[in-house]
This record gives C-alpha cells, structure tokens and sequence, in this order.
C-alpha cells in the first residue's frame, strides 16, 4: 500500500557543511515526486537519508504515522520496506533475470508458485516476457534497468526511491524509458521519489518537482507551475532558461493579467491573480514568449548568434534597450548575425515576490494620487 512521506525540518551536515538544510515536505501517498537539481545540491543525501542510508542531523521522516527518523530513532533501510532502484542497477550478474526478480521474494521465503507468478507479471509490466533465462550480462543498459523495475515490482513496496535511474543510458533509450517509468509507477501506484538533475526527465515523469539548491527545497509544485508560474527568481532561471528583467506595471485586471513597461517596450503579460499592483517589478521571459515581429514597431535587438533548428531557427539577441542581456526567440526562418530585428513580448510572467514586496496595489495606489 502506498504510503505519505513526511519529511520535517530535516537537515544533514557533514562537518560544518549542510548537505540538507532544514527540509520541510510532505509526499502524498502514491505521488511521483522528482527530486531536481545541480550536482552538489543535496538531492542524493536527501534520498539517502529517506532510504535510512544516512542519519538525519535534525529533524524528521514519516512514513505514513511509523517514524522512521528523528528523536533518537533510527529504522534500518532494510527494516524500512522501500525499493531502491540505482543507475548502477545493482543486478546480480551470475543470476539469470528471473532469479534476479525473484530474489527479495526468495529472501522474504515466498513460496515457489507465489514467487514464478510475481515474476511473470513483473517481467510483463516492464516488457521482458521471454527473458526471464538470459543472463544479465547478455542484456543491454536499458534492459537491465527495466530488470530492476521488474525486481521493485515483484517485492510490492510502498515506497520506491529512485536515484539517477536513466544516468547510464543513451538519449533514445531514455526517452522510451521515460514511457516506462510512468507505466511503472500507474501499475504499482507506489509513492515514488526520484533524483535527477535533468529536468527535463523531472518534468516529463513527476506529479511535482521538488527544485533544490544548496541543501534547500526552493520550491515544490506541478512543472506546469513551475515552468509557467515560478514563484522566484532562482526557480524561473533553472527552469526553462528563464531571463529576468525589471519591468513596471502599469495596470492589471486583478484576474491574472497585467500591462507593463519592460525594456523600452510595453505588453501584457501574466500576473498572480488577487491583487492588482502598480510600480516596479520583475518579470520571467522565455523563448516562446517572445515572436520576431515587422521592423520597427516592436523591442529593437541585434541577433548575436543563430542556430538551425530544423522547424526553426534559435536566435540569441541583446535588445539596444539593454546592451549585455542575451535573450532567445525561435524565428520561423533563418537571421543572420548582425542584423537588427524587432520583438514583441507576447508573453511573460511577473514575478509575484519581487511584486508583492514592491508593488502596491491599484486601487490604494490610487487613492494615494487623488
Ligand atoms: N559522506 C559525505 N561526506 C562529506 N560530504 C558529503 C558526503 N556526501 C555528500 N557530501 C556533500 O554534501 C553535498 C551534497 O551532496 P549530494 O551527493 O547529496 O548532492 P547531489 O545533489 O546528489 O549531487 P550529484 O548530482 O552530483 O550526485 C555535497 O557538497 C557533497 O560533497
């Protein structure tokens, strides 16, 4: 049975560095949680301490109501019921895929029948019916990965933990595994939390991304929200390659959208809804919010680099309004570099804390000029 995570004010230190600073989450049962970040931020410690592999330094772990880290108490992985799947994916060489799956059944002294019939369906769920004789070292990469999903399967946990799984494999293959981890995860509907530093992996698999930085959760939430609607600065740079830039709202509707002035140009973008705010902001822009538009009547730009996209071309551009900011625009055809080309912002996204801890909202703000 799937079980909730509940991770509180947990931190981990090695000598006086904090590899996990004062982590507060709680995983939902049956969730597919990605923990992502840059090399150094903590994630592996985190799960490590999740799988009890580690000692917490403070705070606490739940697995549903049973502790199993914090005040003193320290449950052993073993003794923790959670699969842990590996990028090295720790199969034992000399045992066929069959023995290989059927191993925590065996070692949990399952009967013969019981343990034959979990692994078939297991080996069946990650597509490998007809292997179950071949020899792990006769196995591709790929394989050998869907071998220990198939393992994970077979001994029904709640909780799965699952760190860099795809690192070893090639860029086709982790495409098509990509399918296979959301397959796996519908089929055991296991709360499953997984480390990667590649987001686009995180994005296409997780329910929520967890985005970490030196030891610390900056935010966690659907990528749809995190992609669209960053609540920080940090978090819509490392997501999608956001660019930052000032920008000073003029007007807004209250209902999620606002006019700004941005870098000599004015547009309407996205705002949290709520309050309307007036004056200084921040504003995250991307490459698809951004379209080429007739010369002239838009944000003026050089083109400093151009690449062939097949469907389109990528421009980098520093706009005349801003010498030094670099920012990206698909165009339809090929620019040469060098050239003067004009931009429209069709869309952004303004920033809520920058706004919220400056802005000030229209109405008061109008009272204040009558
Ligand atoms: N056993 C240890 N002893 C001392 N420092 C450690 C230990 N394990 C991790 N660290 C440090 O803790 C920090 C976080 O490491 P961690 O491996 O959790 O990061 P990560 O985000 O998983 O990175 P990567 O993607 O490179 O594996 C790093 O600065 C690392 O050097």
């Amino acid at each position: 049975m799937a079980l909730p995570i509940v991770l509180s004010r947990l931190s981990k230190r090695f000598g006086s560095s904090n590899a996990v600073d004062d982590v507060s989450l709680e995983i939902q049962a049956g969730e597919f949680l990605a923990l992502l970040g840059p090399s150094g931020c903590g994630k592996t410690t985190l799960l490590r301490m999740i799988a009890g592999f580690e000692t917490a330094s403070e705070g606490q772990i739940l697995f549903g109501d049973r502790m199993v880290a914090g005040h003193g108490v320290h449950v052993l992985p073993e003794e923790r019921n959670v699969a842990i799947v590996f990028q090295s994916y720790a199969l034992w060489p000399h045992m066929s895929v069959a023995e290989n799956v059927a191993y925590p059944l065996r070692v949990r002294r399952r009967s013969r029948a019981d343990r034959e019939a979990k692994v078939a369906e297991a080996l069946a769920a990650v597509d490998l019916s007809g292997f179950e004789t071949r020899r792990i070292a006769d196995l591709s990469g790929g394989q050998r990965q869907r071998v220990a999903l198939a393992r994970c399967l077979a001994m029904d946990p709640g909780i799965i933990l699952l760190d860099e799984p795809l690192a070893n494999l090639d860029v086709h293959l982790r495409a098509s595994m990509e399918e296979t981890f959301a397959r796996f995860h519908e089929r055991t509907g296991a709360t499953m939390v997984y480390v990667t530093h590649d987001q686009s992996e995180a994005m296409a698999m997780a329910t929520r991304v967890a985005v970490m930085e030196r030891g610390r959760i900056l935010e966690c939430a659907a990528p749809a929200t995190l992609y669209g609607e960053p609540a920080g600065e940090a978090v819509a740079r490392f997501i999608g390659d956001g660019r930052i830039v000032d920008a000073e709202v003029l007007s807004g509707d209250g209902a999620g959208r606002c006019r700004v002035r941005l870098l000599g140009t004015e547009a309407d973008i996205r705002c949290p809804p709520g309050r309307t705010l007036r004056g200084p902001g921040r504003v995250c822009l991307r490459a698809e919010g951004l379209e080429l538009t007739a010369q002239g009547a838009g944000l003026a730009a050089t083109v400093r680099a151009a690449s062939f996209k097949g469907a389109h071309t990528r421009l980098s551009v520093e706009p005349l309004s801003m010498p030094g900011l670099v920012l990206t625009v698909a165009a339809p055809h090929p620019v040469a570099v060098g050239a003067t080309v004009s931009l429209r912002v069709a869309d952004g996204w303004l920033l809520p804390r920058a706004a919220s801890s400056v802005a000030v909202p229209v109405a008061d703000a109008a009272r204040e000029l009558a």
